[in-house]
């Protein structure tokens, strides 16, 4: 079963002040989590892990926007390190596809999924999620891809939460096993902000208050 790099509940992070931060989100982070360094350092490994085993054939990578799209981005360029530089190769195609389950940062009702998934009959896929906590949302996309008949699934996910009264979802790779607290950056957002932050942060509880109106994003 994988694990992951295992972040333990008393965790607090790193002191953001000896990071780089964007200024228009200093006020706003409590702590610097996991920084961009050590997310790239272990995307490196994941990717070598995938494609140990997936390496043999085609594989198409599967990105779930919005939130999947740095680690997906960051994923392939190490994959595609591998392939320039291995004794063996194989082609990678990308496909995409958008479910929003949360909003801010608590679960909705429905749940949408919008993209096309017929072509992925027959084919390899690699799911690529920045996080799960429920399970819920990859359950649901999961059940949508069985119903197109892909060859194989694989799911790596970036980050997965220990959530001690679910037993959940548990995917074929992860990249850190984090406790259930609310994190950001990395493509990761809170009502859309701080996608555009390299490391993955611990907001401030005021700061959930301040980007709670969707009035902010017309600004
Ligand atoms: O395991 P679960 O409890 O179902 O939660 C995980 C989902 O939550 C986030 O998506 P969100 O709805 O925030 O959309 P986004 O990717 O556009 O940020 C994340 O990207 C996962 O898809
Ligand atoms: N941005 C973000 N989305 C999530 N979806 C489920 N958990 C989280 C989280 O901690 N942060």
């Amino acid at each position: 079963m994988a694990h992951g790099l295992q972040i333990k509940d008393e965790e607090s992070g790193y002191n953001k002040n000896l990071f780089c931060i964007p200024k228009h989100y200093e006020e706003d982070l409590e702590r610097v989590f996991i920084p961009h360094g050590v997310i790239l350092d272990r995307t490196e490994r994941l990717a070598r892990d995938i494609m140990q085993d997936m390496g043999n054939h085609h594989i198409v990578a599967l990105c779930v926007l919005k939130g999947g799209y740095k680690f997906f981005a960051d994923l392939l360029d190490h994959i595609k390190a591998l392939n320039q530089n291995g004794d063996k190769s194989v082609p990678i195609t990308v496909d995409f596809v958008r479910i929003k389950s949360y909003c801010k940062d608590t679960p909705t009702e429905k749940m949408s999924i919008v993209g096309e998934l017929s072509t992925l009959n027959g084919k390899n896929v690699l799911v690529v999620e920045d996080i799960i906590k429920t399970g819920r949302t990859m359950k649901a996309l999961l059940s949508e891809l069985k119903d197109n008949e892909p060859k194989m699934v694989k799911v790596v996910s970036l980050l997965i939460k220990r959530i001690y009264r679910s037993p959940g979802y548990r995917p074929d790779y992860i990249g850190f096993e984090i406790p259930d607290k609310f994190v950001v950056g990395y493509a990761l957002d809170y009502n859309e902000y701080f996608r555009d932050l390299n490391h993955i942060c611990i907001l401030k509880e005021r700061a959930k208050e301040k980007y709670k109106s969707n009035v902010r994003l017309l600004e």
